[in-house]
């Protein structure tokens, strides 16, 4: 059996986010997996992910280091309780802070390899420093500090 992605473990009502949820049929599907002690995901961006010809668009870049960092904040929050992912209660995670470096222009044409390293892990906050390489050269890097998302961000939650 193929392994599950983290995003694969949101529940139904926390899975349509344009950047990671498998239920948004118009978003991007990110799908990130451990790899030892750093994460992964690959990402192919469309023709229509562009910036200027031949370059992908720096807010898709930044939407896959979103959500690789926060599906990222969850899968280490698990692990770091030594908790499978999936199990009550879950750790969810939002973006409280999204930094990007774009170090060259990403070209194109080619898929993008999206890479996590844990940083901290706290019992709100977990930050994790990324990467984004196309064709073996890193072409961004960011940090994505992701905190536990709060009561009243559940969907359904009117009050705070
Ligand atoms: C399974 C879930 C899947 C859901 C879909 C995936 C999500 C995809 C990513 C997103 O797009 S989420 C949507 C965008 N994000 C938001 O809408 C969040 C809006 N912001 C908030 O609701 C609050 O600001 C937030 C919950 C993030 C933080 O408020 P808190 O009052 O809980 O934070 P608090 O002040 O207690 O700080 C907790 C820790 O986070 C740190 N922190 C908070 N805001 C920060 C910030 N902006 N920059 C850096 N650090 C920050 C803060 O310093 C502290 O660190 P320490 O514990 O080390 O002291």
């Amino acid at each position: 059996m193929a392994e599950k992605a983290f995003q694969d473990y949101y529940p139904d009502e926390l899975s349509h986010c344009y950047g990671c949820g498998r239920l948004n049929e118009h978003g991007l599907q990110l799908k990130s997996y451990w790899d030892g002690d750093e994460t992964v995901a690959v990402f192919h961006p469309r023709p229509y992910h562009m910036a200027i010809p031949g370059v992908v668009y720096g807010g898709l870049i930044a939407s896959v280091i979103d959500c690789h960092g926060t599906g990222s904040a969850s899968a280490a929050a698990y692990r770091a309780a030594g908790r499978e992912m999936g199990t009550d209660p879950g750790f969810r995670f939002v973006t409280a802070s999204l930094r990007v470096d774009f170090l060259r222009p990403t070209p194109l044409g080619v898929p993008l390899e999206v890479r996590g390293r844990i940083r901290e892990v706290k019992e709100r906050k977990v930050v994790v420093a990324v990467t984004v390489r196309a064709g073996g050269e890193e072409c961004a890097r960011g940090e994505v500090v992701a905190v536990r998302m709060p009561e009243h961000m559940m969907p359904g939650r009117t009050t705070a």
